[in-house]
């Protein structure tokens, strides 16, 4: 494969959230961990799709990847230059060659300009055609994304929102760029429109030799257009390959689970729904080891348990209620007000914390019902530390320990998680044909 032609490497964005001035006195702030150590490289005439939930960091990723964010830490190049080192004037340079798309084709067109003038700005702002020059490629560009340039005089709010997105696509043209970031193009647009845009992008690529990086929060929109996909997760890469070893086993647990939620039935896609317990867990304080584990359906066992997946899982999300859960209501999700819980024997509420997590009476490992049992036991006194100390002894994944790298299972195949780990030193090491087969 070609040299990058841009690549981010050991890239970080955390975002200070320190409220006011009291805060910063203290040197109190909270880091919202947007971009946390991401490397990704885009080649020459490709198109690198970035896929993740949304909040996972892809826009912070895109606009820092073309310093319209400054980054907290690392590099960004362009055909080997470092763009973070960048002086202001230099970066305008560069910023003919690299474009960005925006996810809104309204909101990131101004509304007073014509589509004339919001064409030939960045012709004006770098000084590449004026007059009669300009006027003509403006027309160009309008013909070029498929609009009529005698609509050149018209006002963004008379296009329909694929047309906008078409002004859009023809403002980054302007400058005859390299590289164009485009923040989820398509997620405002009705299906159709959708596609005619993709096919757009498509065929300037083509005419244009350019190279795309594509953000968007669902598989099936980046699937038909990417060469290669990387899956965010919590400001992290958890799966990154070409979009057919994406899209095959071995699977990143959620990459797997975004492949899953593909609507229509998918050709490269035959497994069954997979649903994710809980929500994202914020950024400002991830999960330890590896971000994912808190939601992860294949999340490890300790060894010295054997249980039904399903069961485990379900062990984590108790364990996880009752470290964020200060009262018996929130663990239990009690809302029947004939419960009372004052005076709950402890049968019951055992039975009212196995059907919140749709526990069996008696756990298949009795290693782990042994835990559980005694778990209960504390939180009928109340003594909700204790039941704390124990689970979190009790039920701990080797997943929460060590944040996973990514690692190698094709040529071009890289993904983060413990379930493929070579090193049987490390936690939850099992090689990759045990870890599909124990799913
Ligand atoms: N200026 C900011 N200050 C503080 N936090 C921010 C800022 N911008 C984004 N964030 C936070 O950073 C995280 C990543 O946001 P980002 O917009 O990059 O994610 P995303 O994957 O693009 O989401 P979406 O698809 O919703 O746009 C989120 O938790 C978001 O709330």
């Amino acid at each position: 494969m070609s040299e990058p032609i841009l690549e981010a490497r050991g890239l970080k964005k955390y975002y200070d959230t320190a409220s006011g001035f009291m805060d910063s006195m203290l040197g109190r702030s909270n880091k919202v961990k947007a971009v946390d150590d991401i490397d990704l490289e885009l080649h020459e005439g490709e198109t690198l799709g970035v896929v993740g939930e949304s909040g996972c960091g892809k826009t912070t990723l895109g606009r820092t990847m073309l310093r319209l964010i400054e980054p907290t830490e690392g590099s960004v190049y362009y055909k080997g230059q470092d763009l973070t080192e960048l002086s202001s004037s230099e970066l305008r340079d560069v910023r003919t060659d690299i474009q960005y798309i925006f996810q809104d084709p309204f909101s990131s067109l101004n509304p007073r300009m014509t589509v004339g003038d919001i064409i030939g700005e960045p012709l004006d702002i770098h000084g590449i055609a004026e007059g009669q020059e300009r006027d003509e490629r403006i027309y160009e560009l309008l013909e070029t994304v498929g609009l009529n340039p005698s609509h050149s005089h018209r006002y963004p709010h008379e296009f329909s929102g694929g047309q906008r997105q078409r002004i859009g696509i023809a403002r980054a043209l302007a400058v005859d760029p390299e590289v164009i970031i485009c923040d989820e193009p398509v997620s405002a647009l009705d299906v159709s429109v959708q596609a005619q845009i993709l096919n757009l992008l498509e065929d300037l690529q083509e005419d244009f030799g350019l190279s795309y990086i594509f953000i968007a929060h669902d598989l099936s929109v980046v699937e038909h257009i990417s060469d290669r996909i990387a899956v965010m997760y919590l400001g992290k890469i958890a799966e990154t390959g070409t979009t057919d070893e994406v899209f095959e086993p071995p699977y990143h647990p959620y990459a797997e689970a975004l492949l899953s939620a593909i609507p229509e039935p998918d050709p490269l896609w035959d497994g069954e729904q997979i649903y994710l317990s809980g929500s994202v867990p914020s950024p400002i304080d991830p999960p330890t080891g590896c971000r994912f584990h808190t939601r992860c359906p294949r999340v490890i066992q300790p060894e010295e348990y054997n249980m039904p997946q399903k069961e485990w899982r379900q062990l984590m999300d108790f364990k996880q209620r009752l470290l964020t859960s200060d009262s018996l209501k929130s663990i239990a999700q009690v809302t029947d007000e004939t419960v009372d819980l004052d005076s709950i024997t402890r049968d019951t509420l055992d039975e009212l914390i196995r059907r919140e997590f749709d526990l069996p009476m008696q756990l298949s490992d009795m290693q782990a019902e042994q835990v559980i049992s005694q778990a209960v036991d504390r939180l009928t006194e109340e003594n909700f530390e204790d039941a704390r100390a124990l689970v979190a002894d009790g039920f701990k994944s080797p997943c929460e320990q060590v944040d996973p790298e990514l690692q190698s299972t094709g040529t071009t195949h890289r993904i983060a998680c413990h379930l493929y780990d070579d090193d049987p030193k490390q936690p939850g090491a099992t090689n990759t044909s045990d870890a599909v087969a124990d799913d």
